[in-house]
């Protein structure tokens, strides 16, 4: 899958029982726009989706399962009941919150990696992380790729965004660790996208700026709202 994706836009088609697309037709079908649009993979969550994204697309999938545990705040790809999900939909890489939070119950992400090697090794692992420790510890364990997916995410780095100070902390990342880096959450524009490659980013996810309008219908409302309010944008 890291092959496939290298220099490429993997686009993420999620949308939550909360969304007002979600359904894995939907997903689907913004995959098979993903791939006309010349998407080099696909980023999805739940077993459903991945399987209505794979009947319609060729294209390599990421996949995650997001689900909300009681005891813990880590809410994508918690679990092994989250990992045997995965192990069944078919996707070529599992994503997991790599974060060094304690997991629901008393698993441990190292051992997460020890049971999905098992399982199938064939299936490439990526961490998300928030800082750069979590980056560092998640080579250790032996993460196939590293994505930045959590930064701006967690409690502790909730006050910033990857794209702040030219992307530095995704520069960061990617001085400090050998496995490939890509680039996610808040990659907004065409431009921000090629300026992450251009740091070296592996590849890049896009999620809402391409599969979420309500979000990027916000985006225009608000910026026309300063003009109604008699402000300049
Ligand atoms: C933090 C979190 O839950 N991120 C999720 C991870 O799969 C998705 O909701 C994001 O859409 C994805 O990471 C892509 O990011 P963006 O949609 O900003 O381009």
């Amino acid at each position: 899958m890291l092959d496939k994706i290298k220099g490429g836009l993997v686009v993420s088609c999620q949308a939550l029982e909360h969304e007002p697309l979600h359904s894995s037709f939907i997903m689907s079908k913004m995959a098979l726009a993903a791939k006309e649009g010349g998407a080099a993979g696909i980023r999805a969550n739940s077993k459903a989706d991945i399987i209505a994204i794979k009947q319609e697309v060729e294209l390599p999938v990421i996949g995650i399962v997001k689900r909300d545990y009681e005891d813990s705040d880590v809410f994508i790809t918690a679990t092994r009941k989250e990992i045997d999900e995965l192990l069944e939909s078919g996707c070529e890489m599992i994503a997991m919150d790599a974060t060094l939070r304690k997991r629901p119950g008393s698993d441990t992400i190292a051992a997460l990696v020890a049971y999905c090697r098992k399982k199938n090794p064939k299936v490439q692992l990526m961490a998300d992380i928030s800082t750069l420790e979590e980056a560092v510890a998640a080579e250790v364990l032996g993460f196939d790729c590293v994505s930045t997916t959590l930064h701006g995410y967690t409690p502790y780095t909730s006050h910033t965004k990857l794209y702040e100070q030219d992307f530095a902390f995704l520069k960061a990342v990617i001085e400090e660790i050998r496995v490939p880096v890509v680039a996610e959450g808040n990659v907004l524009t065409p431009e921000m996208y090629r300026r992450c490659l251009e740091l070296g980013a592996a590849s890049v996810v896009v999620g809402g700026a391409i599969t979420r309008p309500k979000e990027i219908t916000a985006r225009f409302v608000k910026a026309g709202s300063s003009i109604h309010n008699g402000g300049s944008a």
